[in-house]
């Protein structure tokens, strides 16, 4: 398994952040100290030529590490503007500490009137991981300003209005260019809509000892384009091509066949051992002529499909299926074929209609096909993207690869993995009919279930930021990803 990056809820870091007070005697305001002196030495570092700063600060401990970057800030010559959010100055030490240290050192608050002092770069110090309700609409005032300012933010901790666990926005949020996290990162930063909110996620220990994962277990894990080696490892010399599978894609219902050919040739491209395809008559020419490699089959019915599932190691089943008759006899045949199988696309509406443990299956939806296979609405998947993913893991007993920003694969009995790469160039029909058949190639060549989704998704996405480097992400194909797949594939 690659060397994962550990993810905590707010609740895990509250323990991390005790057990520093408590057990180690570091006091609550020395840590807040070490917060705002990190997030200061950022500042500095990312914007060295601003003058002016904003601060705007709540009423918790978020805005106190705003109060200590504001009198360092001060301190160092720059003009310095904290504005107190509405309804928030600091009742509770250490925060009160922080505040009282800015005013001794000649700072002034001021609350917001509805207008902002003009800076050069503001800071977000309104919430963190104490967000517990929707923004008021005074604080979603503010926060619209501050975004509307147009100025570069750094947040503290989280953006403002984040829900740090579920990625969620329940209200407003902060528009951040770079977000620090303090002692350790925090999981819902990382996928759904926090992902736009957060910028650059960085991370600061605050001079606490490296993470032991064993003392703090993760409550899910990151996985980035670095990882990638882990998984694809160079071939042997004399390797033949049985020993890398043999994926059978199935779909392609008249009108869709491109769908299953992005995936076999997906498959291909990752360096399965053979690709089969079944498919409508009216479909196979046109697949011959343009990917002659992947063995095209006209099946019009479950008979005819048969011996071609015997030969397949790994089915993947779905892209361009459509959900009629023809569709549900075949994937009933692949469900009773006891090969590894991916289900993706119409599979997964047609699964949605009778639902099934499908025990070992790798599932790739995306939140609608989820939301169907939950009978809940999208919105709630969106909600809590780690929650829907764990459901369905859950109740399909299979590994789940749940797409959109921050695709999250959970399965049961595993911590779940979200995928830090991707971009909104590839929210694009048939973006996953190639990801369905990386997945089933790396099945094919020999990776479990769990891992061949989480370095299929991985390899995917970085193919898609690689492919959106050229020529950028508005008008990104899913075939403008090959070529990056292939080089991907095959590390260095
Ligand atoms: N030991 C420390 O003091 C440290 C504190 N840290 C900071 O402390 C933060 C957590 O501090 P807190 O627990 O005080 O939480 P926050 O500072 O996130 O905010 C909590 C306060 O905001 C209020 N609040 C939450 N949502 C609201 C809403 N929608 N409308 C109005 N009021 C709302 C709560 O009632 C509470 O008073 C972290 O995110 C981090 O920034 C970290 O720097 C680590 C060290
Ligand atoms: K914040």
């Amino acid at each position: 398994m690659a060397d994962m990056f550990p993810l905590y809820r707010g609740d895990q870091v509250r323990a991390m952040d005790r057990r520093a007070i408590e057990q180690w005697g570091i006091p609550a305001y020395e840590l807040m100290t070490r917060a705002g002196t990190a997030a200061w030495a950022l500042l500095r570092a990312q914007w060295p030529q601003v003058r002016r700063i904003g601060v705007a600060c709540g009423p918790g401990n978020n805005g106190g590490d705003g109060y200590v970057l504001a009198r360092l800030a001060r301190e160092a010559g720059c003009t310095v503007h904290v504005v107190c959010a509405p309804g928030g100055h600091p009742r509770r030490d250490p925060a009160r500490e922080a505040l009282a240290a800015w005013r001794g050192a000649g700072g002034r608050v001021e609350s917001f009137d509805g207008m902002l002092p003009d800076v050069d770069v503001w800071v977000d110090a309104i919430y963190g991981i104490g967000l517990s309700r929707p923004p008021s609409d005074a604080v979603r005032s503010l926060i619209e300003r501050i975004n509307a300012s147009r100025r570069p933010v750094l947040a503290l901790d989280v953006p403002s209005g984040v829900d740090a666990d579920r990625g969620r926005v329940p209200g407003v949020v902060v528009q951040s260019r770079v977000t620090l996290s303090f002692i350790a990162a925090k999981q819902g930063l990382y996928t759904g809509q926090a992902r736009d909110a957060c910028g650059e996620v960085r991370v600061d220990r605050l001079g606490l000892p490296a993470i032991d994962t064993g003392q703090d277990p993760p409550s899910a894990w990151l996985v980035r384009d670095t990882d990638l080696s882990a998984w694809l490892a160079p071939r042997h010399a004399n390797a033949h091509k049985g020993e890398h599978g043999h994926v059978l894609c199935i779909g392609g219902e008249v009108g869709m066949g491109g769908a299953v050919r992005l995936c076999a040739e997906a498959a291909l491209r990752t360096g399965v051992g053979l690709a089969s395809v079944a498919t409508r008559r009216e479909g196979v020419a046109a697949l011959v002529a343009a990917r002659p490699e992947a063995m095209t089959h006209a099946v019009e019915d479950a008979t005819a499909l048969a011996p071609l599932l015997e030969r397949a190691s790994v089915v993947a089943v779905g892209p361009g299926l459509g959900q009629g008759d023809w569709g549900r006899s075949l994937l009933d045949a692949s469900l009773g074929a006891g090969k590894s199988l991916v289900l993706d696309a119409d599979a997964l509406n047609l699964l949605a209609v009778r639902p099934v443990p499908v025990p070992g299956a790798v599932l790739t939806p995306p939140p609608g096909e989820a939301a169907r296979l939950l009978a809940c609405d999208t919105a709630q998947v969106q909600a809590d993207r780690f929650g829907a993913a764990h459901r369905l893991a859950q109740r399909y007993q299979a590994v789940v690869v749940l797409k959109g920003a921050g695709t999250v694969v959970a399965a049961p009995g595993r911590d779940p993995v979200v995928v830090g790469a991707g971009n909104p160039g590839m929210a694009t029909g048939g973006m996953g009919d190639v990801l369905s058949g990386v997945i089933a190639s790396l099945l094919a060549q020999g990776l479990p279930a769990f891992e061949a989704s989480v370095a299929g998704a991985l390899l995917h996405a970085t193919a898609g930021d690689a492919a959106a480097r050229v020529d950028g992400e508005r008008g990104l194909l899913p075939s403008d990803l090959f070529p990056h797949l292939r080089r991907l594939a095959n590390p260095a």
